[in-house]
């Protein structure tokens, strides 16, 4: 089998130098070509036969069009995603197979699971609260994984991601309501990844907590999800489809 050859986007942000090298170092995979804002999207993607994008959400639109036209897989590690964006992702999914997840690490991916597990066996009387923190350079909030982990709380006990979730809060807001989800997101230094979910009671609590310490967790998920999606048909996937979790 030759080697997949990848379009890396952003290739001079954190995330991109992390995914050359993951590129670099699989047998599997070689960086086709890797770009930056201003650089031909056409003429890269001619070279490549599947993108790894971790750049800004204000970029998808553009990205996803080109791919559809020279019907390119998509591997979309970008977070922050106005709800228009993720359906323009969705309706590209229908020509050309997607991997649209928020994070790529096994750990988070675990996480995600646990969640979800801990989320049934608690049950309503426990308080949903998730917190994260990442480096002072971050643009979005909350991050994608922590809107993730809330989609996932809202899934499991039945309340609305738009109306139930509370961002931080300030000031005289009363007394918690049962229904509400609060997320926080905290910012400094050059964290690469915590996340909490936190079920409290009143007598006892339990925590999840992810931590990551390295991009590469990251990449190396990223470049595994391209070369699982090499013989996949159109369609919108996630890591847990990726690692088999469903
Ligand atoms: N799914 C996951 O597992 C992970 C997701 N992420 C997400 O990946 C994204 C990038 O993170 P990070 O690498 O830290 O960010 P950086 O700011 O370090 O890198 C972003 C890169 O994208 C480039 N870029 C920005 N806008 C455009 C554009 N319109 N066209 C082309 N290139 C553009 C930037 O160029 P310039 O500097 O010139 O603006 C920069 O090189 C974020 O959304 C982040 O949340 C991050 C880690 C893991
Ligand atoms: O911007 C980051 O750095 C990260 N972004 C992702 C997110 O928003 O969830 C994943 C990871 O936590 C790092």
């Amino acid at each position: 089998m030759s080697s997949i050859r990848i379009l890396v986007t952003g290739a001079k942000g954190r995330m991109g130098q992390a995914v050359i090298r993951a590129t670099e170092s699989d047998p599997d995979t070689v960086v086709g070509a890797a770009i930056d804002m201003g650089d031909s999207l056409d003429e890269a993607l001619a070279k490549c036969d599947a993108v790894i994008d971790f750049t800004s959400h204000h970029f998808s639109n553009e990205l996803v069009a080109a791919c559809v036209k020279h019907k390119k897989a998509l591997v979309m590690g970008t977070t922050g995603h106005t709800d228009e964006e993720r359906n323009t992702i969705r309706e590209a999914a229908k020509t050309i197979p997607v991997v649209f997840a928020a994070n790529f690490s096994v750990g988070v991916n675990t996480l995600f699971w646990l969640t979800r597990q801990a989320a049934r066996i608690l049950g309503e009387p426990f308080d949903l609260e998730v917190i994260e923190m990442h480096h002072r350079m971050k643009t979005d909030s909350p991050s994608g994984t922590a809107r993730r982990l809330v989609e996932i709380l809202c899934e499991e006990s039945g309340v609305s991601y738009d109306k139930d979730t509370r961002h931080g809060r300030f000031g005289d807001v009363g007394a918690r309501t049962k229904k509400e989800i609060g997320v926080h997101a905290l910012r400094g230094g050059d964290v690469v990844g915590d996340h909490t979910v936190v079920f409290a009671n009143i007598g006892e609590r339990v925590e999840l907590t992810h931590k990551a310490s390295s991009r590469d967790t990251f990449a190396g998920g990223s470049v595994r999800a391209a070369k699982w999606l090499s013989d996949k048909s159109a369609g919108i996937y996630d890591m847990q489809d990726v690692l088999g979790l469903k």
